[in-house]
C-alpha cells in the first residue's frame, strides 16, 4: 500500500489552465475566476501553488495557446511543471517538486475535466497522494459530437465519482472553491 501520510503539506495544483485548453470550454470565465480565487487563498495560507502546463503540437511552448489564461499570474517562486501526457506525473518533475515541498495532499483544479484532470487525480491517488477535486474549478470542452455527455454533465459526474473514491490509507473528495480549507 503506497501512501504519503508522512508528508504534512498540501499543494494547490493548477493543471493546464492555458488559452488553448480553456478557451471555448464550459463556463470558462467563471472557472478561471475560481482558479484565481483558489490561487489567492493558497497564497494567503502559504500553501504552495504548483502550475502545470501541457505542450503538444497545437500548443507549442511559448505560443499564445500554450500561455496560461491571462487572469492567472504565477509568481517566480511557484514551481512550473511541463508535461506532454494526460497525467501530470508522467515524465515530469512533479514527483520531485512535491517531495521537495513535503506535499502528500493535492488540491486539483484546471482542465480539461475528462482528460488531464481525471488522469492527474488517478495518477496522484495511485502514487499515494490524498487528492481533492475542486468542483467548480475545472472544466472541459463540448465533446458531445464524439459521444461524450454535455460538458456540464461530464463535470458533474467527475465531481460525483471523485467524491466516492476510496483507497487504503488515502482520502479523495470533492469540495467547492468556497469550501477549500487550506
Ligand atoms: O486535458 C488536457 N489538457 C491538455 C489539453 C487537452 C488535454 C491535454
Amino acid at each position: 500500500m503506497t501512501t504519503l501520510n508522512d508528508r504534512p503539506n498540501t499543494a494547490l495544483l493548477v493543471v493546464d489552465v492555458q488559452n488553448g485548453v480553456v478557451d471555448g470550454s464550459h463556463e470558462r470565465d467563471t472557472v478561471v475566476a475560481n482558479v484565481a480565487a483558489l490561487v489567492e487563498k493558497a497564497r494567503q495560507a502559504e500553501v504552495p501553488v504548483v502550475w502545470v502546463q501541457h505542450e503538444n503540437d497545437g500548443m507549442k511552448k511559448g505560443s499564445p495557446e500554450w500561455d496560461l489564461a491571462p487572469e492567472l499570474t504565477p509568481v517566480p517562486a511557484e514551481p512550473l511543471v511541463e508535461k506532454r501526457y494526460g497525467d501530470s506525473f508522467e515524465d515530469t518533475t512533479l514527483e520531485s517538486v512535491l517531495a521537495e515541498l513535503g506535499v502528500g495532499h493535492l488540491v486539483v483544479s484546471g482542465a480539461q475535466t475528462d482528460a488531464c484532470i481525471r488522469s492527474t487525480l488517478h495518477g496522484a491517488f495511485a502514487r499515494g497522494y490524498d487528492a481533492t477535486l475542486v468542483s467548480d474549478a475545472h472544466t472541459t470542452e463540448d465533446l458531445s459530437n464524439w459521444g461524450a455527455p454535455p460538458p456540464a454533465q461530464v463535470i458533474a459526474h467527475t465531481n460525483l465519482y471523485w467524491s466516492h473514491q476510496t483507497a487504503p490509507g488515502r482520502t479523495a473528495g470533492t469540495v467547492s472553491t468556497e469550501e477549500v480549507a487550506f
